[in-house]
């Protein structure tokens, strides 16, 4: 029986057990280069035990950031800086993944714990967005982007291609592509986004036609054993769930025929005026019916639950692998008190050495 700690083999890669911790914004780097911030906080997350370790949402250029404050993997200078978080990672026992990404019309923002809104237009830290059609997204967004030409779209395809030919080349064993939560991925996919009337909008297969070139070209240089993953908004809670969700199953299938190994299913976050269903596993579901008709393996997040219930939609087959985040941030060994959790005798060995052997010699009272 398949359970959270189960070690799972995709394309030879093979993770200790079914705990990613998926990736989360820090917001913490400047001209996007990995800093003391970021080496504390994914090599404790590592050592806590946890299978795979994906590197939050990180630029292809410096238009697709979010905010000023995030990772970028656009120049040579990033990527070498990546190269020691990325041992510390392996030795930890991890898989080091990383997210790259483009944040389309919902770039050039401030960092949330300083407005989570539009950079000002006169503030020199903005710069001009790019996105499918000139649609802001509302609410704190409120900033219209620049319509992409053709010529633009080619040119974020390639900085998609170029950013994965460098984390390759620095070590990362697991990458995801960003096609979730409003970003530039999938605001092509999007209806709430993308009125465009070119091969790159209109029709489903047109929508996802950025999506899928990334993909094909992404495939070509991604080496044949290190697993190749997307994060796609499936749903949006926008009225038209039954819709959206088959015409995201079919782009899932597409993209399974592309070489994808691996979908985190999400949500898409196109438009402010979702109305998010949020409550315990309430993305379970939406995994589960994915996994079953797309031929995918498939993870989800948001609020999965406590250690008992999530090792349930492993053994279960709702899910392959589970993405935990804020239990993680809460806790880095969130795997060990899992493990404990779960009455498994070896809990204190999914820490490293150096933690178990006291925690195995004086257990807890
Ligand atoms: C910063 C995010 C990301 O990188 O996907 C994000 C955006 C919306 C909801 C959750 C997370």
């Amino acid at each position: 029986m398949t359970d959270l700690f189960t070690p799972y083999t995709l394309r030879g890669t093979t993770l200790r057990n079914r705990i990613v911790v998926s990736p989360m914004c820090q917001y913490m780097a400047v001209d996007g280069v990995v800093n003391d911030w970021h080496h504390a906080h994914y090599a404790a997350l590592a050592r806590g035990g946890s299978g795979l370790v994906v590197v939050e949402a990180t630029a292809v250029s410096p238009e697709g950031r979010i905010t000023p404050g995030c990772l970028g993997l656009w120049n040579d200078a990033q990527a070498e800086a990546f190269r020691p978080l990325v041992r510390a990672m392996r030795d930890a026992g991890a898989v080091p993944g990383i997210q790259i990404a483009h944040a389309g019309r919902k770039a050039s923002a401030n960092r949330p714990w300083e407005g989570d809104d539009s950079i000002a237009a006169d503030d020199p830290h903005g710069w001009e967005t790019i996105a499918p059609s000139a649609l802001a997204f509302g609410a704190g967004l409120p900033k219209v982007p620049r319509a992409m030409t053709v010529a633009d779209i080619t040119r974020v395809r390639q900085d998609f291609v170029a950013a994965a030919k460098r984390a390759r080349d620095v070590g990362f064993g697991w990458l995801m592509l960003h096609f979730a939560h409003g970003y530039l991925g999938q605001s092509f996919l999007s209806p709430h986004s993308n009125q465009r009337d070119d091969s790159y909008g209109g029709s489903l297969e047109n929508r996802a036609r950025f999506l899928v070139e990334t993909l094909l070209e992404v495939r070509a240089i991604w080496p044949e054993d290190r697993p190749l993953s997307a994060r796609l908004g499936m749903i949006e809670f926008d009225g038209q769930d039954e819709q959206t969700l088959q015409d995201a199953i079919t782009v899932a299938r597409i993209f399974r025929e592309s070489g994808l190994d691996f979908l985190d299913v999400s949500i898409g976050f196109s438009t402010p005026a979702a109305k998010i269903p949020w409550g315990p596993s309430f993305m379970a579901p939406v995994a589960r019916r994915v996994r079953q008709e797309s031929g995918l393996p498939v993870a989800t997040s948001w609020y999965l639950g406590n250690a008992q219930t999530i090792d349930g939609l492993i053994r279960t087959e709702q899910i392959d692998l589970a993405m935990i985040g804020r239990p993680l941030l809460e806790n880095p060994h969130w795997p060990y008190a899992a493990a404990r959790a779960l009455g498994r005798e070896d809990a204190p060995w999914v820490l490293p050495a150096p933690y178990a052997h006291w925690l195995s010699r004086y257990r807890s009272l």
